[in-house]
């Protein structure tokens, strides 16, 4: 009998040996079920020497059950594994079940049934919950859990539509090969710039070795047909591709993209996705079937079997950090798993984060410009409009200058696009009478109001109430008054000022499906749309030919927080949304309405002084021993109990670590001191880069035995300070 070592998906547990029975075969990375007292449990079978467990003499060791028959998980692929838990201070375990993240994709038939509406049928009275369904299942094909979901009504109702003949069955092959991309579908004529840099990179993809290109071309330049070439050499090598967007959102736009180059879509990733979707995807992910594979940041755990190119799109976007679970940061992982794969990755970006730019100073990335928009058009031209000389009317947010632009607009037949990233109606909502706030009981945060959506709503945790008649403190009744915009309130400021212009309202609130982005997508290219007003899912990707002005609402926004970031962001985001404007024939024009025209940010941003942006951010980063130059780190404990979470973190800043190279701060509670229910109190950890923090971070943590109710969360190289 043998001994193999396991890496169960049990963080208390860790790995533990098994015996494998005679005639079996198992190799490293091979998917495995084994025995867990009563249960069976899912597992994954590591080197023995790079994975610690209990030694149990090999006669008392239980024996492997099975093998699960998908490919086992390639040598750089646990590595990877180990990287993340190791650099983020998490669980193996935790790391590996985001890799097996699709449990459908390892058992089961190969066939399903799936359900959709009989065509035709047309029922002669119907109950109003089979009427929504029949209304919202049109083109829609799943199983009945879906389908459920999507129509929001019970399973029950449409077991029996399935019974009164209005649904039927079809049988599916779940895992039906995907159409393959033709490289050579529609090949765009480059500019030099362009061809420049795509030759680079083909010839990268060609050497098939480790090389991280920072692609730096300002918005609108071309950078995704750019890269696309790229991504042809490799299809052509027969080599497998990942491109990693930072948005959903943004998918619908690159998919469209993507099969006008192609011929073909590529796979998509994303957690939302059918289960079925995702078996059938990962498993061709595993055999070498899929080719090119666009996602969300999970999508960096798939199990490819031959790697040739990562891409990063947007690369300098926040959202690339996951918050929760493992917190990790896709952008850098991303990074890493090109390492192991010995692959090119190419982070494209208009606003680089700090971060990038700095290692492709020094040189550790290569970097390609492509400094001029495509086709002619010009970058447009950025003016400040200073909100305390020209403030907008009383209770208004758009001052008289940005109004008259956005008039000049709709008599020219041209488009505008108002931003401000703020959703619902207003950030505040008081009482007039007694000046009660409306506050989320399970978050230290207000209620934001939503008048679209009738509601008052938390942003972190999701808890909403309708409006109140009359306020809960005092009894007033209609006395509500909202505090401050939110792009809702916005777009009734427009709809007042110009009642027949045709807006558009995009926040996650509006554009809930890919359906409705392919609605907004079309409306604004066609020119069905005058004014757009939007969140920061307007600022990014977009090109639309006839937008030649852009109003940034709220300029300072982003500056209150005051965080590492918010310079950088503020830039980031302003770049990217003035980056709309006259992307085409028409040359565009910014307004950015602020109230401290001569902050640094703002002043770099109407100069289109970008170098200086960084220069001097740089600067202030070093000074500050902040990332890039030295690194940070949080840990944040929590309880749903306040005293419990305040005494625990007493007692970890009791014994804080001394380390000439590493600085203690805290514990102190957090901005955000409550929320979800939990009270929060957080540490934060300033090191050089030479000292080994997560060794540090490890040690100290590992003293302590805490109560089940108390959660530590350990944040690597932090985002968010809340
Ligand atoms: N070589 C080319 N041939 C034809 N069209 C091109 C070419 N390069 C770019 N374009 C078009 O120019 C527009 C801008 O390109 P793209 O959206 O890729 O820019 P970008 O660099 O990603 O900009 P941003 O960072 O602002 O999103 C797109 O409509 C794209 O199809
Ligand atoms: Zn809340």
């Amino acid at each position: 009998m043998n001994r193999v070592r396991v890496l169960v998906f049990n963080a208390a547990l860790g790995a533990l040996d098994y015996s494998v029975r005679e005639g079996m075969r198992v190799e490293p990375g091979a998917v495995v079920e084994v025995p867990l007292g009563p249960r069976r449990i899912i597992g994954v079978v590591w080197e023995e020497e790079r994975l610690f467990a209990k030694g149990v003499p090999v006669e008392k060791l239980r024996p492997i059950l099975g093998v699960v028959p998908v490919p086992p998980l390639s040598a750089p692929l646990r590595r990877l594994v180990e990287w993340v838990a190791d650099y983020y201070v998490a669980p193996m375990s935790a790391v590996a079940r985001m890799v097996l993240s699709s449990g459908g994709a390892l058992a089961g038939p190969r066939t399903m049934t799936e359900y959709r509406l009989v065509d035709g049928a047309k029922p002669p009275r119907l109950t109003p919950q089979r009427k929504k369904a029949l209304e919202r299942l049109d083109g829609e094909q799943a199983t009945i859990r879906e389908l459920a979901e999507i129509a929001e009504v019970s399973e029950g109702v449409l077991r029996g539509m399935v019974g009164a003949g209005l649904i039927e069955p079809v049988e599916v092959d779940i895992d039906r090969p995907y159409r393959s991309a033709d490289p050579d579908f529609d090949v765009p004529t480059l500019s030099d710039d362009q061809r420049g840099a795509s030759q680079r990179m083909i010839e990268l993809v060609r050497e098939g070795a480790f090389a991280p290109l920072l692609l730096d071309g300002v918005t609108g330049s071309g950078k995704t047909e750019t890269y696309f070439e790229a991504v042809a050499e490799a299809i052509r090598l027969d080599k497998q591709v990942l491109v990693l967007l930072p948005e959903i959102a943004l998918t619908e736009n690159f998919l469209r993209r993507f099969e006008d180059r192609f011929g073909a879509k590529p796979v998509l990733w994303h957690s939302s996705r059918k289960s079925t979707e995702r078996r059938r995807a990962w498993r061709a992910v595993a055999d070498g079937g899929a080719q090119v594979v666009v996602g969300a940041r999970s999508s960096l755990f798939l199990p490819f079997r031959n790697l040739g190119l990562i891409v990063v799109d947007e690369a300098h976007e926040t959202s690339f950090k996951q918050e929760d679970g493992v917190r990790y940061n896709a952008r850098d992982v991303a990074v890493i798993r090109a390492q192991l794969e010995g692959a090119p990755v190419v982070l494209a970006s208009a606003t680089p984060a700090l971060e990038s730019m700095q290692l492709a100073a020094n040189g550790t990335y290569e970097k390609l410009d492509l400094p001029s928009r495509f086709g002619g058009a010009t970058l447009p031209d950025i003016a400040v409009l200073d909100l305390r000389e020209t403030p907008p009317e009383r209770g208004r947010w758009i001052a008289p200058p940005l109004v008259e632009k956005l008039a000049e607009r709709l008599d020219r037949g041209e488009q505008s696009l108002l931003f401000l990233n703020r959703r619902g109606y207003a950030p505040l909502t008081l009482c007039r009478h007694c000046g009660y706030r409306f506050q989320c009981p399970n978050c230290s945060a207000w209620l934001v109001e939503h008048r679209l959506s009738q509601r008052l709503a938390c942003h972190h945790c999701g808890h909403e109430v309708p409006p109140p008649a009359a306020c809960p403190e005092c009894g007033e009744p209609d006395c509500l008054v909202a505090c401050g915009p939110g792009v809702e309130r916005i777009a009734d400021e427009v709809a007042e000022l110009f009642p027949d212009a045709r807006t558009a309202l995009v926040t996650s609130d509006t554009l809930t499906s890919p359906e409705k982005i392919a609605e907004f997508v079309a409306g604004a290219e066609g020119g069905a749309i005058d004014i757009i007003v939007g969140t920061q899912l307007v600022t990014k990707g977009y090109h639309f030919p006839e937008l030649t002005l852009v109003g940034v609402i709220d300029a300072d926004l982003g500056l209150e927080g005051g965080d590492l970031r918010a310079a950088e962001r503020t830039f980031q985001q302003v770049a990217q949304v003035a980056g709309r404007a006259g992307r085409a024939a028409k040359p565009g024009e910014v307004l950015i309405q602020t109230r401290h025209p001569d902050a640094p940010v703002i002043e770099a941003l109407a100069e289109n002084d970008r170098d200086a942006f960084y220069e001097a951010e740089t600067e202030a980063r070093r000074d500050a021993g902040a990332p890039p130059f030295g690194r940070w780190a949080a840990i944040i404990v929590s309880s749903e109990d306040e005293a419990e979470a305040r005494d625990a973190a007493r007692a970890i800043g009791g014994i804080r670590p001394d380390h000439p190279d590493i600085a203690v701060f805290g514990p102190a509670p957090a901005p955000l001191s409550l929320l979800r229910g939990r009270y929060r109190y957080r540490f934060l950890i300033n090191a050089r880069r030479s000292a080994k923090l997560q060794d540090v971070i490890r040690e100290w943590l590992g003293q302590f035995d805490f109560a089940s109710g108390i959660r530590i969360g350990v944040d690597i190289d932090p985002y968010s300070f809340v």
